[in-house]
This record gives C-alpha cells, sequence and structure tokens, in this order.
C-alpha cells in the first residue's frame, strides 16, 4: 500500500476551516444573535414603502439563508461574489445564458453526461454551438478557439476519466485570444477545499454542490463564485430573471455541510489513496486511474494545482459488462448508485448510468467502456472499504491474468 503523505502538494489555503465556519454567519445580523443562521421561509418582505425594499424584497431575488451561504462559498473560492442555485445543471443552464444565439463554447471533450448533455441537445438547440475538445492538450485549445468562442468550459479532474486540466494554461490561452472569453471550471470533483480555480485564472468556479461541497447525499444544488463585479452582475440577474434557485432549507443544509469540508476531504483522500493502492496491485484490476497515484500520467499537475486529491477513483475490472454487472451486484458497504461525494462510499458503471446520455461513439474515444467502474470512496473504515471490494472482486469470479 503506497504511503500516504500530501508531499509536493499545494499548501492548505490559509484559514479555511475558519471562513467556513464563520463567513456570512456572524450572530449579529440576526436581532435574536442566532449563532447558527436561521432558515428563513417567507417568500416576501415587508416594504416600509413602494418600491424601496430593506435587504431583501421576494425570495428569489435574495434570501437570508441563501445570502449566508453565498457569502461563506465567495470567501471558501477566493471569489469576490457567489450564487447558489437549484442544481449543477441549473448552474450550467445560467452561466449558458450569459451567452447569445451565435456564440460558440468550446467545451472539455470528456465532461460530466448530463453536461455533454445539456450542451448538445439544449444549448445547441437554442442557437449556440458547442466544440468538444481535449483541453488535457492546450494546442488542442489554442487552435479550436475561433472569434465566436465566448466560453471555454472544463472539469479538472473530468467525470469519469480522471483526466486533469491545466487550468491556468487554458485561461492564459483563452484570455490571450480574448478577454471576452469566459473560462469556466466545473470544480465539483475537487471542491473548494482542493481547488480554485479564480487563483488560476479561470473567470467563474461552479460547482453541483449536490457533491462534495455539502457532501451529506441530502441536497440537489449548484454554486458559482466569480471576481469580475461586471459578472456578478450578470449572473445575479439571470439567477432572478431565470429563477433557478434553491430552497431556504437546502440553502441551510449545504451551509451545514460546508463546515465539516476540509476534514471530509481529508479524509476522502486518505481513504481514496489506500483504495487506489489496493486496487492496483490486484490481480482483478486491469488499470486504476487515480490522481493522487505517482501512475497517473498527470499526477505532478495535479500536485502542481491542487491541495489535495478527492475520493473519486476510476478503474477497468479485467473481463466485460458481465464482470463489471457482477463486481457492482456483489458490493455490501458501497451502494450501486449515481452520485458522488457524500460520506457514503458509492459505485457506479458509467457507460449504463451516468453517461449514458453521451453517445456511444463518443464513449469509446473517452474511454467510457464496459468494464470501467467508477467509485466515490466515503468515510467508513478504509480497511471495511478493502474488505468489500476485495470481496465483490474475487466474487465476480474474475480469471486472474495476472
Ligand atoms: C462534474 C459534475 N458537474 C455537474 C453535475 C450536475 O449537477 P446536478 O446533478 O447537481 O445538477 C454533475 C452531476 O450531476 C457532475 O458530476
Ligand atoms: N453527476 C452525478 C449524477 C449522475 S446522472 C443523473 C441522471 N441519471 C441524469 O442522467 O441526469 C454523477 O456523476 O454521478
Amino acid at each position: 500500500m503506497a504511503y500516504f503523505t500530501k508531499e509536493g502538494f499545494l499548501s492548505p489555503f490559509k484559514s479555511f476551516a475558519t471562513q467556513a465556519v464563520h463567513v456570512g454567519q456572524e450572530p449579529e445580523q440576526w436581532q435574536s444573535l442566532a449563532v447558527v443562521p436561521p432558515i428563513s421561509l417567507s417568500t416576501t418582505f415587508k416594504q416600509h414603502e413602494p418600491g424601496k425594499p430593506a435587504a431583501f424584497e421576494y425570495s428569489r431575488s435574495g434570501n437570508p439563508t441563501r445570502n449566508c451561504l453565498e457569502k461563506a462559498v465567495a470567501a471558501l473560492d477566493e471569489a469576490k461574489y457567489s450564487f447558489a442555485f437549484a442544481s449543477g445543471l441549473a448552474t450550467t443552464m445560467t452561466i449558458a445564458h450569459l451567452l447569445k444565439c451565435g456564440d460558440n463554447i468550446v467545451c472539455m471533450n470528456d465532461v460530466y453526461g448530463g453536461t455533454n448533455r445539456y450542451f448538445r441537445e439544449v444549448a445547441q438547440t437554442m442557437g449556440l454551438t458547442v466544440s468538444f475538445v481535449d483541453c488535457t492538450n492546450l494546442e488542442f485549445l489554442k487552435s479550436a478557439i475561433k472569434p465566436e468562442t465566448k466560453m471555454v468550459w472544463i472539469e479538472t479532474p473530468t467525470n469519469p476519466m480522471m483526466k486533469l486540466v491545466d487550468i491556468k494554461g487554458c485561461a492564459e490561452i483563452a484570455h490571450a485570444k480574448s478577454q471576452d472569453v469566459i473560462v469556466v471550471v466545473d470544480n465539483t470533483f475537487m471542491s473548494a477545499y482542493f481547488q480554485r480555480p479564480l487563483a488560476l485564472g479561470a473567470d467563474i468556479c461552479m460547482y453541483s454542490a449536490t457533491k462534495y461541497m455539502n457532501g451529506h447525499s441530502d441536497v440537489v444544488m449548484g454554486l458559482a463564485s466569480v471576481i469580475c463585479s461586471d459578472l456578478a452582475e450578470r449572473i445575479k440577474f439571470l439567477q432572478n430573471a431565470i429563477g433557478a434557485v434553491p430552497s431556504p432549507f437546502d440553502c441551510y443544509l449545504c451551509l451545514r455541510g460546508l463546515k465539516t469540508l476540509n476534514l471530509r476531504m481529508e479524509q476522502h483522500f486518505k481513504n481514496a489513496m489506500a483504495v487506489a493502492s489496493f486496487l492496483e496491485a490486484s490481480p482483478y484490476v486491469e488499470k486504476v486511474i487515480y490522481p493522487g497515484l505517482p501512475s497517473h500520467p498527470q499526477h505532478e499537475l495535479m500536485k502542481r494545482q491542487c491541495t489535495g486529491c478527492p475520493g473519486m477513483i476510476t478503474f477497468y475490472v479485467r473481463g466485460d459488462l458481465k464482470t463489471a454487472e457482477a463486481f457492482l451486484k456483489n458490493l455490501k458497504v458501497f451502494a450501486l448508485a449515481e452520485s458522488l461525494g457524500g460520506y457514503e462510499s458509492l459505485a457506479e458503471h458509467p457507460a449504463i448510468m451516468t453517461h449514458a446520455s453521451v453517445p456511444e461513439e463518443y464513449r469509446k474515444v473517452l474511454g467510457i467502456s464496459d468494464n470501467l467502474i467508477r467509485l466515490s470512496i466515503g468515510l467508513e473504515d478504509v480497511e471495511d472499504i478493502i474488505k468489500d471490494l476485495d470481496q465483490a472482486l474475487r466474487s465476480a469470479k474474475i480469471e486472474d491474468r495476472k
């Protein structure tokens, strides 16, 4: 088993835990001096004079509980502003509305299946064009950007192939072409604790907060953070004008989840590192893709732009679809389920589940084959996680060809 070390990674972001606990949550903002931000359910707020609201007027436009969450996330992303949405995809849709008919998006070719589906089947029918490009190679990105390109959309690490994209390199190339190109990083797999895209030159850092940011698999939500006040104005306008906002209760839960983000991510990393090492040594496994392992082709980039690695591991089981299915059905500690980033370990089959919406020929090119498995390593005792994987691999009756 590889020795766990964070050597070579970026140092943790200063005062992260303190900010997660306190920013946006000052008791003095409430008449009650509540230490825990109240869940503010009122849809509307009394005005003293027509058209002159105090801090809030209508809950879609702004809500006290959401406000606390947005302030906390802005601090954790080293941003100036953050905006919460009803889901990760609602965030993607709202961001896409920054563009107009005829504009082009250059999108990393390996992204979450739903992002791929949204760009191909929704945004394109509304008049945007989308070019899917392997942005791991910055030369490909450079040649893909054309005069109509107004947005570059990357995910790093990618879902599910765990490819890394050099955020700083991408931002430099995109902005050198034109300062108007908006560079968006989907930071879902990393969370604010392990990666700060805005500090590396991105314009928007977005999340499916359904995953690590909330971390308890009980909220569907999205977030977008920015530094530029002009961009913030435009997103705030769209947040209200489109209206895909989260409920105050979900904002409360996510804010609560953020308080343990640093602790959870550290443990996800430790557990995943042990699991990845176990899988790499297993005769039943063809190949493990985990950026924390020196065997990952972009391990050095991971250390250069991140403070650690999340609990996401992708691997090829030695065998075929039947083997993969048998393995997944035999798991006991892991739940066979879509999603990721919660405290519980999940396993899934990308080709049949999370990335079924990606056309088959495309999946082939990306390497999303029938024997590909994606794991979200949770916070259970790592010995139990490994024992479970071991028994499931063995009982899948895989021929040992090593
Ligand atoms: C990387 C990534 N981005 C975006 C999304 C979309 O988020 P949501 O399910 O919250 O709409 C997901 C998962 O669904 C995801 O894995
Ligand atoms: N981002 C999650 C969600 C998975 S897919 C959800 C649903 N089946 C859909 O197609 O929209 C993940 O990667 O697990």
